[in-house]
């Protein structure tokens, strides 16, 4: 029998009026699985995210994560139970230093002493590539600084699984795939990971699978290189038409 997924989401509804975000999804994450979540915009995916996190409840369904019913549970319970996430526009206490900002999630999402906290926050920032930038107030931080700034908060947690929303969007190519190769680094560690993204050159570089959300459904899923030829996903997604 294969192993029980990390995350579980079932029978899960949800709508905002008449627009619907899922109807009767079911999504599963394996432990220490990549996962690529595209599809057009107003297709719903952050709010998938928020129904993860507690953000947002859903309208029915369950989600689970490992054994626990985490449908009803509150967002920071969410976190301390292993689910970290990224923000589609980082959010910083701008006036606080990297190593503040890091520090402040480790000790109050992932309940560290300060002592072990900070030593917990330069490993993250080493992963992250922000050890340069420790003492650097976050507010002057450049947009791809900011990115891996709100990746090593959601690392500080402790995450299970780690959602990235749009980390890469506004990014150089450059940029990107400095970015890449933070993120495969993230992966080698174990965490899940569930990455929504418009950049799928990134997704298909970084992913195990990758999912096409549509209308409130799962169109598309399955390896990221064969979901992309797929003529229904080019016709949704990337508005070509067949010859
Ligand atoms: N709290 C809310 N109340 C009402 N409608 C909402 C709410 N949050 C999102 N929506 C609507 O739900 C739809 C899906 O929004 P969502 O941000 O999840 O899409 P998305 O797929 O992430 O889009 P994008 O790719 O542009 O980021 C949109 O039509 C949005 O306006």
């Amino acid at each position: 029998m294969p192993p029980a997924p990390l995350l579980s989401m079932t029978g899960i509804n949800k709508s905002f009026g008449a627009v619907v975000i899922a109807e009767d999804l079911d999504l599963q994450v394996a432990d220490g699985e990549g996962l690529g979540i595209i599809g057009p915009n107003g297709a719903g995916k952050s709010t998938l995210f928020n129904l993860i996190t507690g953000d947002q409840p859903v309208n029915k369904g369950k989600i689970l994560l490992g054994d626990v019913d985490i449908t009803r549970t509150r967002p920071h319970a969410r976190c301390c139970a292993g689910i970290g996430r990224s923000y589609q526009i980082p959010n910083p206490f701008g006036q606080m230093s990297v190593f503040e900002n890091v520090l402040t999630a480790s000790v109050f999402g992932d309940a560290q002493s300060e002592k072990a906290g900070a030593a917990k926050t330069v490993k993250i920032l080493e992963l992250t590539g922000l050890i340069g930038q420790a003492n650097t107030t976050a507010g002057k931080l450049t947009l791809l600084q900011r990115k891996r700034l709100e990746m090593a908060r959601s690392l500080a947690t402790s995450p299970r699984i780690l959602l990235l929303d749009e980390i890469a969007g506004g990014l150089t190519e450059g940029e990107v795939q400095a970015l890449i190769g933070t993120i495969k680094d993230i992966r080698r560690t174990g965490i899940a990971l569930v990455w929504i993204e418009h950049i799928v050159h990134a997704l298909l570089a970084t992913v195990d699978r990758l999912i096409v959300l549509n209308g409130g459904r799962i169109i598309a899923e399955g390896d990221p290189h064969e979901v992309m030829r797929s003529a229904e996903v080019q016709r949704i997604y990337m508005g070509v038409e067949p010859t």
